[in-house]
């Protein structure tokens, strides 16, 4: 058979986006990885299925996938490109989307000025949730690397995210210490790492190597752990403007309990078929 897509992107952070609402496939693990490669198969940060959901009060149930083949909680950039698919191929008539992930409920919301507003849910701050191993709940963490001692936040939007304060991000080691903290043992499922450089109480930017993929253009879930990691620790507060190098999202939080805010933009880039 031949499998539709889109390949999509948000601020960069690129997708192929598959339609399992109205194809029926089956995708094997090894494609996932073999379309990924830039140079072999269609390229992409990670693969994001739409399926029908499981759950009655969910509208569709949102999968992603990693460039390695892993399946994962959680892609903020991806959550607004499926609320932009999901409209534009007329699989839903709503402009408010309830969508069920492994990383908890999400709420879509298409706005006037075209981008895509998302309700990530609350951050989970507890290390057992994230996981990392940790004696206690602390805003920062010291942890032992091949590279001396790190100082970092530990945060879950449903995924695992670090977030490493640096004077700048243009200096900051995203090549070196990003994938030394990836697979620490500390956090048992890996970790996203991010390298958060404040810049006022409003405004910061953010490289962020990613679990599974390597350092990406922009990290939806990413920005929003940074948001957190800034406003818990009194340096940033809410709503932020946070730079990736693919451009800016803009995060609000209240506080610990509430659901994380993120708005930014969602893009079509061409659609395809590809044998299967
Ligand atoms: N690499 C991430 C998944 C994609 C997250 C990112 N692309 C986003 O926009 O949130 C992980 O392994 O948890």
């Amino acid at each position: 058979m031949l499998l539709r897509f889109w390949k999509m992107h948000g601020l960069g952070n690129d997708f192929m986006v598959v339609d399992l609402v109205t194809q029926r496939a089956r995708l094997p693990a090894q494609k996932i990885s073999e379309w990924a490669n830039r140079h072999t198969g269609i390229g992409f940060d990670q693969l994001l299925l739409v399926e029908p959901p499981t759950h009655p009060d969910m509208d569709f149930r949102y999968r992603i996938f990693n460039a390695d083949g892993s399946e994962v909680e959680n892609c903020g950039n991806g959550a607004r490109c499926f609320a932009r698919f999901v409209v534009d191929n007329q699989l839903t008539a709503k402009r408010d989307i309830r969508v069920e992930t492994a990383g908890g409920p999400m709420l879509l919301s298409l706005t006037d000025d075209a981008r895509v507003r998302v309700d990530m849910g609350p951050p989970r701050l507890a290390p057992a949730e994230i996981p990392f191993h940790a004696e206690m709940q602390s805003l920062s963490y010291e942890v032992e690397t091949e590279q001396g001692t790190v100082s970092l936040s530990a945060i879950s939007m449903g995924n695992p995210h670090a977030v490493v304060m640096v004077d700048s991000v243009d200096t900051a080691p995203v090549t070196t210490l990003g994938p030394l903290l990836e697979r620490h043992h500390r956090f048992p499922r890996r970790v996203n790492v991010g390298f958060l450089e404040v810049l006022s109480t409003r405004h910061a930017r953010l490289r962020v190597f990613e679990r599974g993929v390597g350092e990406t253009r922009a990290c939806g879930t990413g920005a929003c752990a940074a948001a957190v990691a800034g406003i818990q620790q009194g340096v940033l507060e809410s709503p932020v403007n946070i730079d990736l190098p693919g451009g800016q999202l803009t995060l609000e939080w209240a506080g610990e309990g509430h659901s994380v805010i993120m708005t930014g933009p969602a893009e079509r880039v061409f659609e395809g078929r590809i044998p299967l």
